[in-house]
């Protein structure tokens, strides 16, 4: 009678080996996870990515979550009747959709996502920019250009806002006691009003004052594409200029590209986007030797 272990056995030690390096270059790193509204399509797939939080954590990686919950604030908004837009990305927000915003955002899905890595058996603590002065708001400022006049004209966005400070010293004593921070885009202004944050440009923000090694933002599709489909698989910020420039990059693709490319620019070492409707995405990113995703890098 052979012993000869089951041949699938091994291709799981297989796997166990190919992480190695991974899990040596990684340890104790700090990696900064965006979870984006589309991502968190189903059940499923917020707990296969509560799983991957948690596994990071167990094998020595710092993991940061930023979420985001686009979708979410607009059928809320709708079930309110509440009519809602967006430039560039961007929705316009009024002082009741930030009220709206605020209350889906901090309120349902962070205390969801907190419960899921919870439920996976790690540690978590939810916050807002607004925890521990976190990140202090200014207001985003966007220009149009009319096409005929080529007049630039400035967009009011209201209470749409830009990271102006980041103060990571909660972040820092939650990682220290081994918890998960898990943050929801919104943050007050200097004016004391409510800003609601683009979760990309805020996981970027705070990616760059945490000196991450990684940014990951966990979208709907399976990267950046080409306009005839073709997954873009690395790109660099010149790149992605032209990519905008030619409109090839458009609507919510815009925010993240831009946050991949101040995060860079910020001394993060590299940004992926990543298709969040894949299980275990962030697993099959970080510890396989192929990856997946779009990769910014400098
Ligand atoms: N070149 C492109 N490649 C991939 N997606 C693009 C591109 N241009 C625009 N998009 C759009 O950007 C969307 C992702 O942004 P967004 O909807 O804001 O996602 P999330 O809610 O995950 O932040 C995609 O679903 C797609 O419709
Ligand atoms: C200013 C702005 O657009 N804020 C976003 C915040 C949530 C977000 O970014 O969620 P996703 O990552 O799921 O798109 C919004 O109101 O939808």
């Amino acid at each position: 009678m052979s012993h000869a272990p089951d041949p699938e056995l091994l291709a799981k030690t297989e796997t166990l080996i190919e992480a190695l390096p991974y899990l040596q270059r990684y340890a104790g790193k700090i990696f900064v996870v965006k979870y984006g509204g589309h991502a968190m399509g189903n059940a499923e797939l917020a707990r296969d990515f509560a799983e991957d939080i948690v596994l990071l954590k167990a094998v020595g990686i710092l993991p940061v979550v930023v979420h985001g919950g686009g979708p979410q604030i607009g059928a809320m908004l709708k079930r309110l009747g509440i009519e809602t837009r967006f430039v560039d990305g961007l929705r316009v927000t009024d002082a009741e959709t930030a009220q709206v915003a605020e209350m889906v955002l901090a309120g349902s899905i962070n205390k969801e996502l907190v419960a899921w890595i919870e439920r996976a058996g790690g540690r978590a603590a939810g916050i807002s920019g607004k925890d521990a002065g976190l990140v202090r708001a200014r207001k985003a400022l966007r220009t149009t250009r009319d096409p005929d006049s080529a007049i630039e004209q400035v967009v009011d966005l209201g209470f749409v806002g830009e990271p102006e400070s980041v103060d990571t010293a909660l972040i820092d004593t939650l990682l220290a006691a081994n918890i998960v921070p898990v943050i929801a885009p919104v943050a007050v202004g200097a004016d004391g009003h409510t800003y609601n944050i683009n979760a990309d440009t805020m996981a970027g923000a705070i990616a760059a004052a945490l000196g991450a090694a990684r940014l990951f933002l966990l979208t709907d599709v399976a990267g950046v594409m080409t306009k005839d489909k073709q997954l873009l698989t690395d790109l660099t910020p010149a790149d992605i200029a032209l990519l905008i420039e030619d409109g090839t990059i458009s609507g919510g693709m815009i925010p993240k590209l831009e946050t991949c490319v101040t995060a860079i620019e910020g001394g993060v070492d590299a940004a992926v986007i990543l298709d969040g409707r894949i299980g275990h995405v962030m697993l099959l990113e970080i510890f396989t030797r192929r990856g997946v995703g779009t990769l910014v890098h400098a």
